[in-house]
């Protein structure tokens, strides 16, 4: 199972996508997802310059030791670029090894802990009734899970929503950074009407969660979770920037409300305190981003633990390989919690025909050995690279904040 070629395949069927594709000697050929939002070249510079060309002629069957290669052989740990690039390999071999095992890959994984995968949708509305809206329409979608964001009065742009009542909304929608505009104080007043809005319309009955993006601090974040204690939380996500995992100690000690994390972490090191510790209910942290199912089974085991599910991000801009691969992850490991879905645009999809479904909210995963996740390379090359950047965040005074 010598590696003969890898290549990568940058392109923007929507938006932009770099897919790597690892051939073996045997013609057997695996495919992984080295996106990373708004900093897509640089994943595929260091590919191309630094890993691809040490790949050659070696056994793609042997993918720990070319996890460790990559990873302690680079010198230069971690970091997101590093790791998306080790995600993409790790998930191409991951692909061969279930193909030449004839195998769909969450056989090769230990078989299936549950019939299908529970997933939230997002509901964003320009202001709360716009939301309702959107709850209303994916609960008739079959959603068991919806993640809700609203407009906030007062403040012109806010993250999440979409810029047109009904359109997809799209982070990276600029080729240079936008700039957007914060009030946490407008934002901390609004969200609990938000959430007492959707229990009183729709009952107790769905599962509701929210996305902070890093917005907050962490007393703030705290008065956020009591806040929306009454309308019991699936989760509080990325409530605050967490590079300074005791932050979550203080969130915890005053608010009961479940929170998720990890959507920016690459490695299990981000997660070890708010785990062993007991801070947090949610690893977040894909299979693209976090060093593909080689690590991110290691983190997922470790917070299985602690009592701690998997809730993986799941965006537009994670391409339907890491979806793929994602939905055998989610179908076989134990300690399963949601997965987040935003359907790709039918462009995306033609350019990666896969045979995961989505049914009735939940994801149900196929039988073709492998991800089951192919590219169309042909019909990739028709959508060339824009450049695309996310957002910044000013305070209402232009301070820059968290995005
Ligand atoms: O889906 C989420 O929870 C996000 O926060 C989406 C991110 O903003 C997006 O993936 C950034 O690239
Ligand atoms: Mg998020």
């Amino acid at each position: 199972m010598k590696i003969s070629d890898a290549y990568l395949i940058v392109s923007s069927p929507g938006r932009n996508f770099v897919t790597l594709k690892i051939v073996t000697e045997s013609g057997t050929y695996g495919i992984g997802d080295a996106t990373l939002n708004g900093r897509e070249m640089a994943v595929v510079a260091y590919l191309e310059e630094h890993v691809l060309p040490a790949l050659i002629g070696r056994d793609a069957s042997r993918i720990e030791d070319i996890w460790h290669y990559l990873y302690r052989g680079a010198y230069w740990r971690r970091g997101p670029v590093t790791m998306a690039a080790i995600s993409a390999v790790d998930l191409a071999l991951w692909d061969i090894k279930a193909k030449a095992a004839d195998m769909p890959l969450y056989q090769l994984l230990g078989g299936k802990s549950r019939e299908r995968v529970m997933t939230y949708a997002h509901c964003t509305g320009r202001d709360i009734e716009g939301c309702l809206d959107e709850v209303e329409r994916h609960i008739a979608l079959g959603y068991r899970a919806v993640r809700v964001q609203a407009g906030v009065p007062g403040i012109p742009t806010i993250y999440g929503v979409a810029k047109r009542e009904g359109e997809r909304y799209e982070p990276a929608d600029a080729e240079l950074p936008a700039e957007h505009v914060w009030s946490t104080e407008k934002y901390l007043n609004h969200v609990p009407k938000l959430f007492a809005a959707v229990r009183e319309r729709f009952g107790d009955d769905i599962h509701l969660l929210h996305d902070v993006h890093h917005r907050l601090t962490p007393i703030e974040a705290a008065r956020l979770g009591k806040a929306v204690e009454p309308y019991h939380l699936f989760w509080l996500e990325d409530c605050v920037p967490a590079e300074n995992q005791e932050s979550f100690r203080l969130i915890r000690q005053h608010t009961t409300t479940p929170l998720a994390v990890g959507e920016v972490f690459n490695s299990i090191h981000d997660y070890r305190e708010l785990l062993e510790n007991q801070w947090i209910d949610y690893i977040r942290t894909p299979l693209s981003h976090g060093g593909g199912i080689t690590h991110v089974r290691r983190i997922a085991d470790l917070a299985g633990l602690y009592h701690v599910r998997t809730g993986f991000h799941g965006p537009t801009d994670l391409s339907p390989v890491c979806l793929g691969a994602a939905v055998h992850f989610d179908t076989w490991v134990p300690n399963f919690g949601i997965q987040e879905h935003m359907p790709h645009t039918p462009e995306t999809d033609a350019v990666f025909p896969h045979d995961y479904r989505f049914e009735d909210g939940h994801f149900l995963v196929g039988e073709t050995p492998g991800h089951g996740v192919d590219i169309d390379e042909a019909l990739a090359k028709q959508y060339p690279y824009k450049r695309a950047s996310l957002p910044v965040n000013r305070l209402e005074d232009g301070t820059l904040w968290h995005w």
